[in-house]
């Protein structure tokens, strides 16, 4: 399988996985200089890359957080996990959402989040008026309550 990245912009960075066995490849910011994410606001960060999982349709990018930027600097991905359609050939965005109490500012090329590649069912739907009876049944939010007993 091959993930080949597009370079929209000259200043944008393809991606390398940082040790042999990284799962995740970072993503750097693609902007003039830098850009500001005030205090309690979402930017959506550019990154100049388009993707493409080369033929491998039951796969997807997944944008997550690195952790290092969500708990030092509080920034991490507005919405907790992006999720890259196959068929996407836009530009990869990160939307940062800084939860700390200060403005934070992302230099150009800066790693801001990483790409994770998953392989994923995409199963026939079906509607149906039966699920199968389970122990657990419809029991979940804490259910089986806080400790192993
Ligand atoms: O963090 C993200 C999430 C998504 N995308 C791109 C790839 C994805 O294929 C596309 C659409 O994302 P999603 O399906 O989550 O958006 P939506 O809000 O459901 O809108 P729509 O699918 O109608 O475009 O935007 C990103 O670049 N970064």
């Amino acid at each position: 399988m091959r993930l080949l990245f597009k370079k929209l912009r000259e200043n944008a960075v393809i991606p390398k996985y940082q040790t042999e066995y990284s799962a995740g490849l970072d993503l750097c910011a693609c902007v003039d200089g830098e850009i500001s994410i005030p205090e309690g606001e979402t930017v959506k960060v550019p990154t100049g890359l388009a993707a493409e999982l080369e033929g491998e349709k039951n796969a997807v990018l997944l944008i997550y957080a690195r952790s290092s930027l969500a708990t030092k600097l509080g920034l991490a991905p507005a919405n907790c996990v992006g999720v890259v359609d196959w068929d996407y050939r836009g530009e990869l965005i990160v939307a940062l959402h800084n939860a700390s109490a200060e403005d934070r500012v992302i230099q150009n090329g800066d790693r801001i989040a990483q790409l994770v590649v998953t392989p994923i069912y995409r199963p026939e739907v079906c509607e149906s008026d039966e699920l199968s009876d389970t122990a657990r049944g419809a029991g979940g939010f804490g259910s089986t309550g806080l400790r192993n007993s």
